[in-house]
């Protein structure tokens, strides 16, 4: 099970602060969409060149142009990008082609998805990796729980989780075994960030 550390709504200089202090306790480095918003891909470059042999996900939330986007991602130095489930299935089809071309990974986020024909849909294209998500703006109404994990019961998808993940709730979510659990604000907002990942990170190892 993989840790990923999600940069939100940060500078460029609080990004590499916060790296430079918890990428011994993380496996994954997402480059959020605000910050990519913000710096371009410059920022995902800069990661790049700083944290070398770190898993990178440049979080481009893609719902459009999926073919230019991913391009845009892996060559910044992105290992993962993402694009929305509630895309055309075109959008996700031109994701997965080019992400083929750099031997690059696409996690399909299924923010706001309640149905599994979504999920059919998207495994016929050869998708292998999702996201079940709590939104920012939906954390309002309830953070990541467990009963997400029914949406993807029986596919064979590697299952990442988000959404207001902290060291309270870490490990409530690492007992449905999702490949990979992304935190974000309990990192970036704590006041001692190494102290903070490697909490996470132990806790959600048992
Ligand atoms: O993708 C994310 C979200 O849309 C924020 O813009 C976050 O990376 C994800 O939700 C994890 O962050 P936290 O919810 O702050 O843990």
């Amino acid at each position: 099970m993989k840790l990923q550390l999600a940069l939100d709504r940060l500078t460029w200089d609080k990004c590499i602060e916060v790296l430079n202090q918890t990428h011994e306790s993380i496996d994954i480095i997402e480059v959020g969409t605000g910050v990519i918003k913000e710096y371009g891909m410059a920022i995902v470059k800069e990661i790049r060149k700083r944290f070398p042999s770190h898993q990178i996900m440049a979080d481009m939330k893609t719902c459009d142009a999926g073919g230019h986007e991913a391009r845009q991602a892996f060559n910044a130095g992105a290992d993962i990008t993402t694009v929305m489930a509630f895309s055309s299935v075109l959008t996700i089809q031109d994701t997965m082609e080019v992400a083929s071309e750099y031997e690059g990974r696409v996690m399909v986020d299924l923010l706001e998805v309640q149905n599994r024909e979504k999920l059919e849909e998207i495994s016929a294209l050869n998708v292998d990796l999702v996201s079940l998500h709590v939104g920012k703006d939906r954390q309002k109404k309830g953070v990541f729980n467990t009963e997400m994990f029914k949406l993807v019961d029986g596919f064979p998808y590697e299952v990442a989780v988000a959404g207001g993940i902290d060291k309270n709730t870490v490990g409530q979510a690492a007992s449905g075994n999702p490949n990979i659990i992304i935190v974000g604000s309990a990192i970036t907002k704590a006041e001692n960030y190494a102290q903070a990942a490697e909490t996470i990170r132990r806790t959600m190892k048992g």
